[in-house]
């Protein structure tokens, strides 16, 4: 079951959600010398970012790295990495090491092969991964009604290219098995309508159905949902 934080929306929010993962970096650093952390896209995670920067840590033992990534060039405005390298990897924090989850090839089913080698050499588990969900009940980049979401349940492979059905770009995501080899699931959600989506992806039913489910239907890792409801 997961361990739900509600509050409103605002700078404090972020300010808390940051706290608390820049304590367990801290921790995992203190306990194994070095701390690994995954980071989604969209909206929610900005100002978390923003604020984790700032957080006292010792930047140079922490690797960052993607939950998904659009299959864009680094500088785009839709690139994941850019967001994480423009909010996250300023400052002092941008001592730390980035494993980015695209490369030069033409296509993210061209490139998945290269990125499965780099993301095989992490040190897995990895101590935190903070995911978003869509209205749709997607995760990652893991969305209902795309081809590739049987085999992203499925597989054992740490990551898989995908096409989702409406949002922009192919992708490339950690499979299902990828984010629950990991210490800490954070699930960041705001507004009324994704505070639904959460209450029936909790009540149960096909993980197909609301691909959030591979998460919060399991308790083997620890799960913390940071609920804005405004
Ligand atoms: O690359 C992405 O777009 C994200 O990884 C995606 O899975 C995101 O987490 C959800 O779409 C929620 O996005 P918001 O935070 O913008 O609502």
């Amino acid at each position: 079951m997961p361990t739900e934080h509600l509050f409103a929306t605002g700078a404090q929010a972020a300010a808390d959600i940051a706290e608390r993962i820049a304590t367990i970096l801290s921790d995992a650093i203190a306990v194994r010398g070095i701390a690994t952390i995954a980071l989604s896209g969209g909206r929610s995670p900005r100002p978390v970012l923003e604020a984790l920067s700032l957080a006292t840590l010792d930047w140079s033992k922490l690797i960052v790295t993607l939950v998904d990534e659009r299959w864009v060039d680094a500088a785009s405005a839709d690139s994941n990495e850019r967001l994480v390298r423009d909010t996250l990897l300023q400052g002092p924090a941008a001592q730390a090491r980035f494993v980015p989850m695209k490369t030069d090839a033409a296509d993210a089913y061209a490139g998945q092969p290269d990125v499965e080698r780099a993301f095989a050499a992490l040190p897995w588990p990895l101590d935190i991964i903070l995911l978003g969900m869509g209205d749709d009940g997607h995760t990652a980049s893991l969305f209902p009604e795309s081809r590739e979401l049987a085999e992203g349940l499925a597989t054992d492979a740490l990551t898989i290219a995908a096409t989702p059905p409406a949002a922009p770009h192919q992708r490339l995501s950690l499979t299902a098995s990828a984010i629950l080899k990991s210490r800490h699931i954070f699930l960041q959600i705001s507004g009324a309508s994704k505070k639904a989506v959460y209450d029936r992806a909790l009540a149960g039913g096909p993980v197909e159905e609301l691909p959030i489910r591979l998460a919060l239907l399991q308790d083997d890792v620890p799960v913390e949902v940071w609920i804005a409801e405004n």
